[in-house]
């Protein structure tokens, strides 16, 4: 969908931004890119809409070259979402959203009934869109900025940074949101981070740059993880690099065994067979919380309650959150190992 071919940009006070760039971002896919500062990752996404154009080679979009196309058009087939959502703060955020539908010639209504949508779609009240851009929180205001972006229905969505001002759990949410919509979605998307787990959590693949604007390594997370290219793709993906992989892998293939009773600690369930707690058969011992994981839980939560878990047994619950089975540390272990393995082959 995206294709840059030896693509090289050199800003005029000789600063080389990115140096001999060959990469594919797939249709439909979200492709990370990822880098220490000053990298070449903003440079990068800005050559797909013009707002840099390369020193020599080519980027195309769609199979058409981008410099042969008029820069503003290019730019409203293109969404754009930066870290401080750039609204205009005189407008009220639906007016915001309406703003592309509005260029692109659509009647003031049809922009705005476009525009209530998709408040919607990212999760904000109609009451929000009456705001105005500062009455809102930092993570709403993100949420804005990727309805406004998404209001023309663009193909390609470039984001830089989209998440990086706002605090952890919203970043969370806000990456949950971003994968629900991608999932009825479907578009392209370029999505600039310094975060390597948003990165993991987020890409389809993960193209990793080094300073000079040089491409190391572009590959699937799992594949990055289990087989870095070198010792600075290593680094930049951090000392926990298996426990990472282990976050990509859920505990649907796990096996679960009926909860064990009558040991030292027993399993507390509620009339509705949802776990409450781990109790001690040792009244000086005190209870301790259980943390149920669903089958769509990875196998890092699960490691991480196996070691939590006084017996090192996992309780397993289905969508309604009632008791399944429990699994061993030990088989959590082995499906970690196994993970490990698969990534390192299907890398080779
Ligand atoms: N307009 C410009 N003129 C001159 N040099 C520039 C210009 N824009 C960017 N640069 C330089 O090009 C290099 C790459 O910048 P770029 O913003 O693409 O990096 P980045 O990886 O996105 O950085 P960060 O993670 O800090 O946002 C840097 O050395 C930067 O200083």
């Amino acid at each position: 969908m995206i294709q840059f071919d030896a693509v090289h940009k050199r800003f005029p006070n000789g600063t080389t931004a990115v140096h001999d760039l060959t990469l594919d971002m797939p249709e439909g896919g979200v492709t990370v890119l990822v880098g220490s500062s000053g990298c070449g990752k903003t440079t990068t996404l800005r050559m797909i809409n013009r707002m840099v154009d390369p020193t020599s080679g080519t980027i195309k979009v769609g199979g058409k070259d981008v410099t042969r196309q008029d820069a503003a058009d290019l730019r409203r087939s293109i969404g754009y979402v930066i870290q401080q959502s750039g609204l205009f703060p005189h407008r009220t955020v639906l007016d915001n959203i309406a703003t592309v539908p509005l260029l692109l010639g659509h009647g003031r209504r049809k922009a705005r009934a476009r525009a209530a949508e998709l408040l919607e779609t990212v999760g904000l009240t109609a009451e929000a869109g009456k705001r105005y851009p500062h009455q809102l929180s930092g993570g709403q205001q993100q949420r804005v900025g990727v309805a406004r972006a998404l209001a023309a229905d663009p193909p390609v969505l470039l984001m830089d940074e989209p998440f990086g001002a706002v605090d952890p759990v919203v970043r969370t949410q806000l990456q949950d949101e971003l994968l629900r919509l991608q999932k009825e979605l479907n578009k392209t998307i370029v999505f600039v981070t310094h975060d390597i787990d948003e990165a993991v959590r987020l890409g389809d693949r993960i193209a990793v740059f080094r300073t000079g604007g040089h491409l190391v390594q572009c590959a699937p997370p799992a594949e990055l993880l289990a087989r870095p290219a070198d010792d600075f793709v290593a680094d930049f993906l951090g000392a926990e690099r298996g426990l990472k992989l282990l976050s990509l892998k859920t505990l649907a293939d796990v096996p679960q065994a009926p909860a064990p009773e009558g040991g030292a600690w027993n399993l507390v369930l509620d009339a509705q067979r949802k776990p409450l707690h781990w109790a001690p058969k040792d009244q000086r011992d005190t209870e301790l919380p259980v943390r149920p994981l669903k089958d769509s839980d990875s196998l890092l939560s699960a490691l991480d309650e196996s070691v939590a878990s006084p017996t090192g047994l996992v309780a397993r619950v289905d969508a309604a959150g009632a008791l399944t089975g429990v699994t061993s540390r030990d088989d959590i272990h082995e499906h970690a190992g196994r993970a490990h393995t698969e990534a390192r082959v299907v890398a080779a």
